[in-house]
């Protein structure tokens, strides 16, 4: 299945928050036009984590926009996800496409690192990962990338560059420039006061979508 990634990629915060205000603050994003959504949660217990997903999940299918699970892929098929995003230290992309299906979503992350986008792309994933390209409160310590990385796939590689790291509504319209099909961001979406309005901020910087 060819999947129409481009928009805000909306990455939950970690924030103890009830599965219930978790789902509330992801619908607002979603209501602000964020296109896929990522539960990141590296600090809830599993039940904690299956719970959570499974809010989430309802609500991404009420409003038909894909759901990754971060890290866990024992998780993503438990729940029945659409997808999961790997890192270094998570399982191989191939032996999540064969848990999770040819359809999946299966996002890779690449740091500043090319040589892991070939890689990535090799082993069936459905999309690259490239960043911090700014700093991040989430993520302070995080590798920085050059937004060349971003022109580069879109040159070189068939599968869609996501953008990640410190990602803001003013800065964000120079990573599309360079190439990135989506914008994934935690603190510019669910550390704001109006989460909708700020997840509207992004949506703007893409181009209008067409009916097909
Ligand atoms: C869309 C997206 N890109 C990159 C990451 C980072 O993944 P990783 O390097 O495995 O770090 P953690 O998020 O697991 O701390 C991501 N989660 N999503
Ligand atoms: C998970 C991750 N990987 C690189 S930066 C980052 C965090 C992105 O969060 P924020 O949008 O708050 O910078
Ligand atoms: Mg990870």
């Amino acid at each position: 299945m060819i999947h129409h990634l481009t928009g805000l990629y909306a990455i939950t915060p970690e924030a103890s928050s009830s599965p219930a205000s978790l789902a509330a603050q992801v619908a607002l994003a979603i209501a602000g036009g964020a296109r896929l959504i990522q539960y990141r949660d590296k600090h809830s217990d599993s039940q904690g984590r299956h719970d959570r997903g499974a809010a989430l999940l309802r609500l991404c299918r009420d409003a038909g926009i894909p759901l990754i699970v971060n890290d866990d892929l024992a998780l993503a098929v438990d729940l029945g996800a659409d997808g999961v995003h790997l890192g270094r230290d998570d399982p191989d992309p191939r032996q999540a496409r064969e848990q999770l299906g040819d359809d999946a979503i299966i996002g890779v992350s690449c740091y500043d690192d090319w040589s892991l986008a070939e890689a990535a792309e090799q082993a069936g994933a459905t999309y690259i990962a490239f960043g911090s390209f700014f700093p991040s409160a989430t993520k302070p310590h995080a590798v920085r990338a050059a937004p060349s990385l971003l022109t580069e796939a879109r040159q070189r590689l068939r599968i869609a560059p996501v953008a990640i790291g410190g990602i803001t509504p003013d800065n964000g319209g120079s990573l599309i420039a360079a190439g990135a099909r989506m914008l994934a961001v935690v603190t510019g979406v669910f550390d704001q006061p109006d989460i909708a309005a700020a997840a509207r901020a992004y949506t703007n910087l893409f181009p209008k979508e067409h009916p097909r």
